[in-house]
Parts: C-alpha cells; sequence; structure tokens
C-alpha cells in the first residue's frame, strides 16, 4: 500500500506524471494536488483499469492538508517553467515560494514522507524544502531528493545515439553528477556501460558532454515560449519515483544519481567531498536507496582528469545556488 502525492498535477509534467504513476501497480492511491484543475485531471484517471485510487484536490477546504495526509512519497513538479533565454535560476523569484509553501505542508502534515523536487531551480529548491523542514524540527536528509533523473535520461539517449543505436538507450547506463543546470550537471562519460566509439574524443567529446549539460535548452528553444520538457521529465520522474517506491518496499541494491544534502550519508559523506575536493553541501551523487530512504551515497568511482575539471568548474555556481536556497525561507515569514 502505498500512496504517492503530486503536487502541480494538472501542468505540463504533472499531468503526464500522474498518468505514468496511476499506471504502476505499486500505487494504491494518487492525491493530485495544484491550484487549478485537478478534479477534471483525477476524474480522467481514475478510469484507467488500475489499483490506484486517484483524488483530485484544489487549495479551500485544506485541499493540501487531505492531498498530503498519509502520503509516503510526495513528487513536486510545481511551478514555472522557462521561456527562451531565460536560466533556471531565472525562476527562483517565483518558485522559491511556492515550494516553501508546499514544503511548510508537507513538514506539517507528512513529515515522513519521502519528498521528490522537480521543481526548478533545483539546486536551490531542494536547500530550500531542507530549510523549511529544519524549522519545523522534522529535517532527516535521507528523505529530500532532487529528481536529476532527465539528465541521466538524456545522457543515455545521447549515447545510443552517439554509438549509432537508439535500441540500446534504455541499457546504456551514465552516471551525471553535480547539480542541474548547465555546467552544474556533469556527466561521467568515462564510465558509460557502453563505451563510446574509439577515437571519440577532443572537440566531439566536448560537444557531447555540452549537449548533455543543455539540453533542457534545446526543449525551450523548440517549444518556443510554451514552457520546458515535460513529456521527458515525467517520463524521468516517474522513473525515480518508482525507484523509490520499490525501495520503500524492502527491495534492495537500488541506486540512482539525486542532489542530496550529504548528511544524508551515514558518514556524512566526507568520502565525496574529499573525491570533488571541496566541503560543499549537497551534491548529486549516486545513492542507494532503502526502505528509510538513502542508504548510502556511493563514490564517484574512477573519473578521468576532464571530468575533474568538469566537476571543479560546476562547483563555484553549486555553491552560489545552494546558498540562495538556504538564505529564503530564513528572510521569508512563513
Ligand atoms: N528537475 C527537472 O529535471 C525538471 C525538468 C523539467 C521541468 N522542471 C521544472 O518543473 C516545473 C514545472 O514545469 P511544468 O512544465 O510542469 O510547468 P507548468 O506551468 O506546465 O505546470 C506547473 C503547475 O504548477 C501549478 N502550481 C503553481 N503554483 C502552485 C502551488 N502553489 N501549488 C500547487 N501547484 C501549483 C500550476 O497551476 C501548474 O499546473 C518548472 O519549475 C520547471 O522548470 C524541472
Ligand atoms: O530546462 C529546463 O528549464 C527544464 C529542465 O530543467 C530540463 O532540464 O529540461
Amino acid at each position: 500500500m502505498v500512496k504517492a502525492v503530486v503536487l502541480g498535477a494538472a501542468g505540463g509534467i504533472g499531468q503526464p506524471l500522474s498518468l505514468l504513476l496511476k499506471c504502476n501497480p505499486l500505487i494504491t492511491e494518487l492525491s493530485l494536488y495544484d491550484i487549478v484543475n485537478t478534479p477534471g485531471v483525477a476524474a480522467d484517471l481514475s478510469h484507467i483499469a488500475t489499483p490506484a485510487k486517484v483524488v483530485g484536490y484544489l487549495p479551500p477546504d485544506d485541499g493540501l492538508k487531505k492531498a498530503l495526509t498519509g502520503a509516503q512519497v510526495v513528487i513536486i513538479p510545481a511551478g514555472v517553467p522557462r521561456k527562451p533565454g531565460m536560466t533556471r535560476d531565472d525562476l527562483f523569484k517565483i518558485n522559491a515560494g511556492i515550494v516553501e509553501g508546499l514544503a511548510t505542508g508537507i513538514a506539517t502534515v507528512a513529515p515522513k514522507a519521502f519528498v521528490l523536487v522537480i521543481s526548478n531551480p533545483v539546486n536551490s529548491t531542494v536547500p530550500i524544502v531542507a530549510e523549511v523542514f529544519k524549522k519545523y524540527n522534522v529535517f532527516d536528509p535521507k528523505r529530500i531528493f532532487g529528481v536529476t533523473t532527465l539528465d541521466v535520461v538524456r545522457a543515455s539517449t545521447f549515447v545510443a545515439e552517439t554509438i549509432g543505436d537508439l535500441s540500446k538507450s534504455a541499457d546504456v547506463v551514465v552516471p551525471v553528477v553535480g547539480g542541474h543546470s548547465g555546467v552544474t550537471i556533469v556527466p561521467l562519460l568515462s564510465q558509460s556501460s557502453h563505451p563510446l566509439p574509439s577515437g571519440f574524443s577532443g572537440e566531439k567529446l566536448d560537444a557531447l558532454v555540452h549537449r548533455i549539460q543543455f539540453g533542457g535548452d534545446e526543449v525551450v528553444k523548440a517549444k518556443d515560449g510554451a514552457g520546458s520538457a515535460t513529456l521527458s521529465m515525467a517520463y524521468a520522474g516517474a522513473e525515480f519515483a518508482v525507484k523509490v517506491i520499490k525501495a520503500l518496499n524492502g527491495q534492495k541494491g537500488l541506486i540512482a544519481p539525486s542532489f542530496v544534502h550529504l548528511s544524508a550519508d551515514p558518514a556524512g559523506g566526507e568520502a565525496l567531498k574529499k573525491e570533488i575536493g571541496t566541503d560543499i553541501e549537497y551534491f548529486s551523487a549516486p545513492v542507494e536507496l532503502g526502505a528509510e530512504g538513502v542508504i548510502k551515497i556511493n563514490s564517484l568511482g574512477k573519473i578521468t582528469p576532464e571530468e575533474k575539471k568538469l566537476i571543479e568548474a560546476a562547483i563555484p555556481e553549486l555553491t552560489n545556488n545552494i546558498q540562495t536556497g538556504v538564505a529564503f525561507p530564513k528572510k521569508s515569514n512563513l
């Protein structure tokens, strides 16, 4: 019996994500919350012949509280998306307050739930959720995840394209670490389960790294003002959520990169901090999942000098994004 909740469920990501969750038989209750349209989305999904009972909630009559009551997994795709010319950081002004409000709801109603943050800028919104949870004395770093799975999905697809065999894309595994925006996205292509063609180096390799780092821009540009990635994000979000739910149900050996507070690791993430050469608070790294959340944060493994440079280049922006997120709830009156 698993109750999953989508906050922002009527949006571009929220609807297809809710569809994929409704299709997963591991979920028995699916609550959809948004400031608009959730009764319709829920009625529509509720006709699908799968186990989950779907209910839609709106803000009046304690809708958020009702949606969250008894939740084990809460996924947050609420917030505004980018338009061409914007960075993810440009979304902070609006999305920080939205995420803070929703995090307050979770901290007070379902403080033990696993929280999966999709709303951008992820490098800052995850620290906002953590700070709100600290405010309410319910912070458990093992249960708060920034969803960076879309970067992993893109890396698999683009590597399969490079190899010239898209049929392999679902099998290609490439760890992507760091954060979720531009240069903070660091694909460890040297660890790809499917090696790149021989001689694939220099400018070609740089171009592939760049495409993974800035894959979001491709979609924003193509959508031409109508938003950013929604369908691929729903796919990626459902993939990560299902892994978390399987771990919650006792399945062992599940590992996925996620942007987490490094104190989620029993050893405080000290080994990872040494590997990346900095005392940063949050980082996306492969985490081992268990019934209580993060069991441990894995080592990045053997990385090339070029990948080390990419990590070094990621740290200043990442540090800045994290500080912006950490500072936000302290300044707010919520
Ligand atoms: N982590 C990632 O990899 C990733 C990928 C794609 C998009 N995103 C981010 O996800 C967010 C959502 O993108 P989208 O395309 O679905 O946007 P969208 O505008 O289509 O949908 C957002 C939804 O959030 C709802 N919402 C706004 N305020 C709310 C509140 N206070 N409570 C509940 N719901 C609220 C809106 O009503 C809307 O339905 C954006 O911030 C986007 O940048 C992240
Ligand atoms: O690019 C965006 O703004 C959305 C998302 O973060 C993405 O990577 O597609």
